[in-house]
């Protein structure tokens, strides 16, 4: 059975205040939620451990990300395994095109920090996904074939999400048509050797159209930037029909 997982990425917003403002607003509209969706929510590092407490005993699972591949060590500004599930994060996004493009992100940092993560208990977000000049070029699918081959090796694919984030579709409000988010997500599943991973669409998901994305027999779930950091807004996403 492939899991449903809805997952918001906050990227570099909200202050810690700001994040306990957005739970009061969106965590009673929960209810509604079906029980076998998974929901997760993915701050800022300054913002986990106090989500960590107010989160206690609901049902969303708290994410970091990014994550470093060794245990401790002199490397300044980045953040371990140990101390992300001491306070009790699940999940944590690795490979986001954003880490690619301004913070030297490889296929081969994203393959060490996958094992880190999962040697740690934590659920890697693995993110792929073409520029449009690798799209008009033709090059979409064996790009994507090739960040899962780096990205993948010796990754255990029992413990592992991927999202499929076309990097012209972030934070756009040009969504990847939905037919064509689960032709590419299909591709993907053709390349894994576990069937069961659950594979997210990512790339201006919003309430006006997660009905459609969700409708797709591929799409197993969302990565959502900025409709996330709203606590109606994504409530109607986790809310999906
Ligand atoms: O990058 C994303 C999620 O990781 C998508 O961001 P937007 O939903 O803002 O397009």
């Amino acid at each position: 059975m492939r899991k449903i997982v809805i997952a918001g990425n906050w990227k570099m917003f909200k202050t810690q205040a700001e994040s306990q403002e957005f739970l009061s607003g969106f965590l009673p509209q929960l209810e509604e939620t079906p029980s076998e969706r998974e929901v997760v929510i993915c701050p800022p590092f300054t913002d986990l451990s106090v989500l960590s407490k107010s989160l206690h005993g609901s049902r969303v699972q708290l994410g970091a990300q990014n994550v470093h591949w060794v245990e401790n060590g002199a490397y300044t500004g980045e953040i371990a395994a140990p101390m992300l599930t001491e306070i009790g994060v699940r999940y944590v996004i690795i490979g986001h095109s954003e880490r690619r493009q301004y913070f030297g992100e490889t296929d081969e940092t994203v393959n060490l920090r996958l094992k880190a993560a999962q040697n740690y208990g934590l659920t890697p977000i693995l993110c792929v996904g073409e520029t449009k000049q690798q799209r008009d070029a033709g090059e979409t699918e064996s790009l994507i074939i090739s960040q899962l081959q780096k990205g993948l090796v010796d990754v255990d694919q029992t413990n592992l999400v991927i999202a499929y984030e076309p990097i012209w579709a972030i934070g756009t409000g040009d969504t990847c048509e939905a037919a064509e988010a689960n032709r590419v997500i299909g591709l993907i599943r053709s390349q894994l050797q576990n069937p069961h991973v659950s594979i997210q669409y990512g790339g201006s998901v919003k309430p006006n159209n997660i009905d459609e994305i969700m409708a797709q027999p591929e799409i197993d779930g969302v990565l959502v930037g900025g409709a996330s950091l709203e606590p109606d807004g994504f409530a109607r996403i986790v809310n999906f029909r």
